[in-house]
Order: C-alpha cells, then structure tokens, then sequence
C-alpha cells in the first residue's frame, strides 16, 4: 500500500471505468478520500451498495468540491458540459483529467472551461471490456496497461516544456501506481494512433455483426448456433456501450475516416484478389500481418486466455 498521492480525487461517471478507477485507487491506496458522482440516482444507489467510493455526491460540483485530482469518466460528448458545470467550484491547483477514447476533441470541449490555476491533464488508459456499469468495474483493469497522457503544449515524448510539468509528472505516478505504464503524446497523434487500433476495429465489428443480423439467408439462429470463433470475436466487441462508441465516432470524425479510407482501398484490393485468384497476393498479405500478431505476443501486449483484463474479472468462472 503506497501513500496516497492525492487528498480527495473525485471521480465523474462511474461505469466501468469509473468504477475500475476508484477501486484501483483504493487497492493502492492513492488517495484520503473518493468522491463519485453518476447522473441517475439508480447508479448512485448501487454505488453506494457497492461500496467503492467514501462518498457519493447527488451533483458533480459537489464532488469536485475541494478535489485536488478531478477525473471525468462519462461519455466524451458529455465532457464539455461536465467541465462547465464543475468550474466554478474547482479548487485552484487541483489536476482535471479524463479517460475518453478520444483527446482533440476533449482538449477543444474541456479546456475553454478550465479556470486559471487549474492543471487540465488529458488522459486516455488503453484498457477496457465491452460491459459497462458500476458492477463491471475491478481494479486490476489497468494492471500492465498503456495509459496515454496528451498533456498540452508537449510534444510527442516530450513534456519538459510544458507549464504543467509537476503535476503531468504527478498524474504519470498516479497511473503508475494504478498499474498503468505511461505514455506522452500530443492528442493529434493519439486520435490518428487509436482510429486504426481501437475505433475502425469497433466500427468493423459493429459492421460485421450488424451485417449477419440482417442476412435472410442464413437465419439469426445459424449465425448463433454457428459463431465460430472469429465472428464470436467481434460479437464481443459489437456488445461494447453504444453511447460511448457513438460519442467516440463523432469526436473522432477525420481520423477514422481517413482510416476507414485507406482500409477501404485494401479490402478492394482483397477483393480483387479473391475475384481473381490471385493467391500470391492474398499469403503475401496474410503472411505480413501474421508477422505483426507475433510483435504484438513478444511485446507483451496480449495476455494467455482467461484473460481477466479484457474479457472476465477475477473470480469469475471460466466460460
Ligand atoms: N469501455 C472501455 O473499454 C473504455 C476504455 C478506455 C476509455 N474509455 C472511456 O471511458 C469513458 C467511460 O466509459 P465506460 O466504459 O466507463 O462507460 P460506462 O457506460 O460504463 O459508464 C459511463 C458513465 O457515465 C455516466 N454518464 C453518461 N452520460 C453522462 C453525463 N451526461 N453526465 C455525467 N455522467 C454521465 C453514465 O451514467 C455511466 O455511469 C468514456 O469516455 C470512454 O470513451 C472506455
Ligand atoms: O478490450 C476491449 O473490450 C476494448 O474495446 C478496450 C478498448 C480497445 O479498443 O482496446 C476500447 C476503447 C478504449 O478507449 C480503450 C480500450
């Protein structure tokens, strides 16, 4: 158990992230006190049965009341709104960050609200399932994890130039201490980075399941009974929140779409291949991602199955 790092960190929006957040934060013990906030009495009330947080507020400025580490864990298109409702009552010196999925979008939402004095932090932990809510939440999601941290001004790597200094290096522990390694990027470069690894995979899956769902050839039924493993793969995915990924696609816009460009192009090129039986192309290019699969397993980036941070939580019993 480390000392605490933060007095009061307030968490705003506990679902799954919210949730994970405030037990790592209690499993480490990183903080005096946590403070949560969530919009609808239901998720307050099964918070506090839940009993993750010391204290649960009914409005999200009373939460961030004195806070010296201030956390928005909703939906990115609610971001703006929240800052503007939290500014007035920010302690000055506190660090307001995040965990959206997207970071341009939040730094032109978030920042204009920010009063001075405040350390505005951007940050996005690359860690996640497809269940939402507070009972999904379990402190070892961030364990071993990227957490990127797109601290404004620095440059990629590079924070030594921003105003911020001491408190972006306070956060990095912070995460750290969560079980996160932690990265710096500027938050352009995160958007174009997540769009080809996180969001056109989301939107491919949401596509892929959604276009099975409408066959009438092959009933609802085969597909179930059927699902062999890449389709139940996506389907996983496909199950993930849908405000959340709504609001990522539009705060997200360009750089899934010049993503979703250039992967349109090759799977034309795919297509073409298979119309024409052009068999070297097609295990040239499956040899090549192969390749990119055995980086990702050296890396360390994939975990042997049951995996508890994406799929199940600890305790849970094997599917
Ligand atoms: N789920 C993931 O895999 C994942 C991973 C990394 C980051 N994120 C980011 O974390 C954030 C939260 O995602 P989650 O998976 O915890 O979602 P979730 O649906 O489990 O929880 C979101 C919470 O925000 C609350 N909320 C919704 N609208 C709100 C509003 N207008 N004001 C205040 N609260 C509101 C909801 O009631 C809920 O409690 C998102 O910004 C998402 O982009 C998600
Ligand atoms: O594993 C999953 O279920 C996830 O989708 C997690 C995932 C991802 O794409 O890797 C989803 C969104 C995030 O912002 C970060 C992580």
């Amino acid at each position: 158990m480390s000392k605490p790092i933060f007095e009061r960190v307030a968490i705003l929006g506990l679902g799954l992230l919210g949730a994970s957040l405030a037990h790592a934060v209690r499993r480490g013990g990183l903080a005096g006190e946590i403070v949560g906030y969530a919009r609808s009495l239901e998720t307050r009330d099964r918070v506090r049965e839940l009993g993750f947080c010391d204290q649960v507020c009914d409005s999200a400025a009373d939460a961030a009341k004195g806070a010296d580490l201030v956390v928005l864990c909703a939906p990115v298109g609610a971001f703006g709104a929240l800052a503007e409702t939290i500014a007035p009552h920010l302690r000055t010196d506190c660090i307001v960050t995040d965990v959206g999925s997207v970071k341009s979008a939040v730094v032109r939402d978030v920042s204009p609200h920010i009063p001075d004095g405040v350390h505005f932090i951007p940050g996005h932990p690359i860690a996640g399932t497809e269940q939402s809510g507070p009972d999904a939440g379990f402190a070892e999601l961030f364990d071993g994890r990227w957490c990127i941290l797109t601290p404004i001004g620095a440059a990629e790597d590079d924070v030594s130039h921003t105003a911020d200094r001491a408190e972006v290096e306070k956060l990095a522990r912070f995460w750290r201490a969560c079980g996160s390694n932690v990265d710096f990027m500027d938050p352009h470069h995160h958007d174009l980075v997540l769009a080809i690894t996180s969001h056109l995979p989301h939107l491919i899956a949401y596509n892929i399941v959604g276009t099975a769902a409408d066959l009438e050839t092959v009933t609802q039924s085969d597909v179930i009974k059927y699902s062999a493993g890449g389709f139940r793969d996506f389907t996983r995915i496909a199950a993930s929140d849908p405000t959340m990924w709504r609001d990522i696609f539009l705060n997200n816009r360009e750089a899934v779409l010049e993503m979703l460009g250039r992967f349109t192009e090759d799977l034309s090129a795919l297509q073409r291949a298979i119309r024409w039986g052009d068999g070297d192309a097609l295990f040239e290019r499956f040899s090549r991602t192969r390749t990119i699969r055995r980086s990702i397993i050296d890396a360390g980036q994939d975990s042997p199955v049951p995996d508890f941070g994406r799929h199940a939580k600890p305790g849970d019993k094997k599917a």
